[in-house]
């Protein structure tokens, strides 16, 4: 997957994408994540990429000029991009997006910021994506997160698969099940039984069980879809 980053703050961009699975994915030529600075892709000496918005009110507008042409040099050659746009008012992101994105060959992610981007260069967007109802001073945090869930998904950039079945949200929308690691007890806090006793079906059951658990408590709403829907088994409703 390639991805591009449109934005006026690049150096946001600098420590998450050399550290950790992300910055191993892009070393290692798994992904391809190159990030544009909008402001040279403008034409004045003063590199300007806002104005004021028509009919007045606060703030600054990103012009619809430099984004555009940063869109007509990207996608010159190769496949054209699915375009995001990241926006408070957007449509919300989730885990079934991120699966959704991370199936495309190549990514576009126009960063919003000031009051937001002119109207017309959402003739170039295929998505308005929020990662929640919050207003941030950028829409570069967001960019980050849909590419670090998205990016995650990517055949071969997490080494364990099972890292991704056991995932919240990727069994129906459950929530995850709880994790413990060596020490056994520590400060009078032990590790449930069931995960020392070796036996794994005894272990998946409870492991299952937690989660349908821990969903019903902070996400009741997901249970009763998967019950309208028909999607947890007898054993599960019970
Ligand atoms: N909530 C958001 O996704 C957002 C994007 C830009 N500002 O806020």
């Amino acid at each position: 997957m390639r991805i591009d980053v449109l934005t006026v703050l690049p150096g946001l961009f600098d420590c998450f994408l050399k550290e950790g699975v992300i910055g191993k994915a892009i070393s290692s030529g798994k992904v391809e994540v190159k990030v544009h600075n909008i402001r040279d892709f403008t034409t004045d000496k003063h590199r300007v990429v806002d104005d004021v918005p028509y009919g007045g009110g606060p703030g600054m507008v990103l012009k619809p000029e430099p984004i555009f042409r940063a869109y007509d040099e990207l996608t010159k050659e190769g496949e054209k991009p699915y375009v995001l746009l990241t926006e408070p008012w957007g449509e919300k992101f989730n885990q079934e997006m991120a699966v959704e994105l991370s199936k495309k060959p190549r990514l576009m992610i126009i960063c919003g910021r000031y009051e937001g981007v002119d109207e017309r260069v959402k003739s170039l967007v295929d998505r308005e994506v929020s990662i929640g109802d919050y207003v941030l001073t950028g829409g570069e945090l967001p960019a980050m997160v849909i590419m670090d869930a998205v990016l995650r998904l990517i055949p071969g950039v997490l080494g364990n698969l099972e890292s991704l079945r056991a995932d919240s949200f990727s069994d129906r929308g459950l929530l995850g099940y709880p994790n413990y690691t060596r020490p056994a007890e520590f400060r009078g806090m032990k590790v449930p039984e069931v995960l020392l006793s070796g036996h794994h079906k005894k272990i998946e059951s409870w492991r299952k069980e937690q989660s349908l658990r821990k969903t019903l408590e902070r996400r009741p709403e997901i249970i009763e879809n998967l019950k309208r829907k028909g999607l947890l088994t007898k054993e599960e409703l019970e």
